[in-house]
C-alpha cells in the first residue's frame, strides 16, 4: 500500500449532495469517512454511493451503550459491507466481546467481509487536562490509552482509533497486527482546529500509524484537491 492509500478523508458535510461534491473534487482519494453527522443525513444511501464508486469506506458511528444494544448495532452495520466500523472502549469487555461477534455474525448474514472493528481510546480532542479535570481518569494520559487499546485487544478487536502522539507506544504494545488509525493529523500549514493531540502525516505514519484520517485540512481548503496533493507530496518526500 502506498502513503496515499494509507490517508482517509472525512466526509463531514450535512448531505448527500455536498458529499458528492465532495468525493468528486477528490478523485484519488480511495477511502473515505462517513461519520455522524452525513450518516444521520443520509442514512446508509451515501454508502452506496461511494461502493458504487469503488470506494473504501470508514463508517464512524463510534457506537456507545450497553453491550446487546452495541452487539444489534454492530450486527446492521456490518450487514453494509464497509471496511472499518468504530465502537468507543468505554463501553467496557462485555460490550466490546459482544460487537466483536455481531460484526462477524451480521457480515456472515449479508454475505460480505466482516468490517475490521476498531475502539476508540481517547478522543483526540481531549486534552491530558481534560482527563484528569473533566472526565476525572486518575490515570496519565498514555497509560490511559495504552490501557484502552489492550482492552480491545484483549476483546478480540481489530485495532484503535488514537492520536499520532500514542500511536509509537501503542504499535510497540499491541504488535504489527493491530491496526493503528490516528484522526487528530495536521499538516505544519494547517490550523489544529479542536484537535488537541495532533502531529504530522509523515511524523504519524512514521510513528506506525496504518491510517490517517486528515479531514479539514483538505475539505475546508480553498481548493481540497491542491491540499490533498500537497499531503501527498510531503509524505512522498518522506516515505
Ligand atoms: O478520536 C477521534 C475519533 C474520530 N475523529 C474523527 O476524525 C475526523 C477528523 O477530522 P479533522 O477535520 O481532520 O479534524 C472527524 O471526522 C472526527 O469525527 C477524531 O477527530 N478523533
Amino acid at each position: 500500500m502506498n502513503a496515499q492509500e494509507q490517508i482517509i478523508v472525512p466526509l463531514d458535510v450535512a448531505d448527500e449532495q455536498a458529499a458528492i461534491a465532495l468525493i468528486e473534487q477528490l478523485e484519488s482519494v480511495t477511502f473515505f469517512k462517513v461519520g455522524l453527522e452525513l450518516f444521520t443525513s443520509t442514512g446508509p444511501k451515501i454508502l452506496e454511493v461511494l461502493k458504487s464508486r469503488q470506494k473504501r469506506i470508514f463508517l464512524d458511528l463510534k457506537f456507545h451503550d450497553i453491550p446487546n444494544t452495541v452487539a444489534g448495532a454492530c450486527r446492521a452495520a456490518a450487514r453494509y459491507g464497509v471496511d472499518l466500523l468504530t465502537i468507543h472502549t468505554t463501553c467496557g469487555k462485555e460490550a466490546l466481546s459482544a460487537a466483536a461477534e455481531a460484526v462477524q455474525a451480521g457480515a456472515a448474514d449479508a454475505g460480505v467481509k466482516p468490517p475490521k472493528l476498531i475502539a476508540i481510546t481517547l478522543l483526540t480532542s481531549l486534552s491530558s487536562r481534560q482527563l484528569a479535570f473533566e472526565l476525572k481518569i486518575p490515570l496519565e494520559l498514555p497509560e490511559y490509552t495504552l490501557e484502552m487499546a489492550l482492552m480491545a485487544q484483549e476483546m478480540g478487536l481489530d485495532g484503535a482509533v488514537c492520536s499520532p502522539v500514542e500511536v509509537a507506544q501503542l504499535r510497540q504494545s499491541c504488535g504489527d497486527d493491530f491496526l493503528l488509525v490516528c484522526p487528530g493529523v495536521r499538516p505544519t500549514w494547517a490550523q489544529k482546529g479542536d484537535q488537541a493531540r495532533s502531529l504530522t502525516p509523515a511524523q504519524a505514519l512514521s510513528a506506525g500509524a496504518n491510517y490517517l484520517v486528515i479531514g479539514r485540512p483538505i475539505t475546508a481548503a480553498a481548493d481540497p484537491e491542491l491540499a490533498w496533493k500537497r499531503i501527498c507530496e510531503e509524505l512522498v518526500a518522506v516515505t
